[in-house]
């Protein structure tokens, strides 16, 4: 599989999701959600917590299915198409480093920059034999992307909360994903720490034109100015999707917060604020 023959064989979309729910045991995640994202999108997802946002987020990354309707990534519909295969293709940052083993990073003292070349085997341990001196300067130079260079030789386990985003999405980039979802990558970050995170999603989306970004975040002050298309997602339900102008006004925020909501626009950055009664 490569991502030509993901885009011939499919629709054209880089996320096509049609009629879908998904269904755990007595309790319904998503409802009817139908939602297209396309090459090139940097789509941001917010709502209020328990909405629906990971799930949504999972089955866009192929690491859920639909119960029923459709879901295809990069062209391949879930369910049909060998999950590891499509999977190298989706560069994933969960919340907290889900998904990836990094205690035991943490416990095997690996530097950031070993991190970083895992993400080439979509390992949680470094398999060595797998990586020669090109994968080695390109985990360089993703550290180097992402503002982070000097440090390539510190140990993982005592990065600061702020370091780790970096080095976890120079990781996700490591095997040239089309696709590149972030699961509240700013959580836990200090002003400073965040402020540079944003900066440096926004100069991923510069630097990749093609690279398609997916966001989910609780704060609308950490929408990255880049952002092209948005979606809100309100009790397993899609309350509004598409062009960020569009759907990130006041009225849709208080419909899917429950509360009247102000919201502010300036230099590209989003800011919101409760509606006060006046004293
Ligand atoms: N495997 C599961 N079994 C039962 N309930 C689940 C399962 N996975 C998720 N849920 C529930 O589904 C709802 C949606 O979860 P999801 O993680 O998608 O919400 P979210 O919008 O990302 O929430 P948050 O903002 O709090 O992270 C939550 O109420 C969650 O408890």
């Amino acid at each position: 599989m490569n991502r030509e023959n993901g885009r011939d064989g499919g629709s054209g979309a880089a996320v096509e999701i049609a009629g879908m729910t998904v269904k755990v045991v007595g309790r319904t995640l998503l409802a009817e959600v139908d939602w297209r994202v396309e090459y090139g999108e940097h789509w941001v997802i917010l709502g209020p917590n328990g909405a629906g946002k990971t799930t949504l987020l999972s089955v866009a990354s192929a690491v859920r299915f639909p119960s029923s309707g459709t879901a295809a990534v990069l062209g391949h519909r879930l369910g049909r198409v060998d999950l590891r295969e499509l999977r190298r293709h989706i560069g994933l940052v969960a919340a907290g480093g889900r998904l990836v083993d990094e205690a035991l990073m943490e416990e095997e003292s690996l530097t950031a920059h070993t991190v970083v070349l895992t993400g080439y085997t979509g390992s949680s341990v470094p398999l060595w034999d797998r990586y020669g001196p090109r994968e080695h300067e390109k985990a360089h130079s993703l550290l180097a992307d992402l503002g982070c260079k000097d440090l390539a030789d510190r140990p993982f386990a005592v990065c600061s909360q702020g370091e780790r985003g970096r080095v976890r999405i120079a990781r996700a980039l490591m095997a040239d994903p089309a696709i590149l979802m972030l699961d509240e990558p700013f959580t836990g970050l200090d002003l400073p720490a965040r402020e540079d995170l944003i900066t440096a999603v926004e100069d991923l989306a510069e630097s990749r034109p093609a690279l398609t970004t997916v966001l989910v975040t609780h704060h609308l002050e950490e929408v990255p100015a880049t952002t092209t298309h948005a979606l809100l997602v309100h009790d397993a339900r899609i309350l509004a999707a598409g062009p960020v102008q569009e759907v990130l006004t006041g009225d849709n925020l208080s419909q899917c917060y429950g509360r009247p909501l102000l919201l502010d626009h300036a230099d590209g950055r989003w800011y919101v604020r409760a509606a006060r009664r006046p004293r």
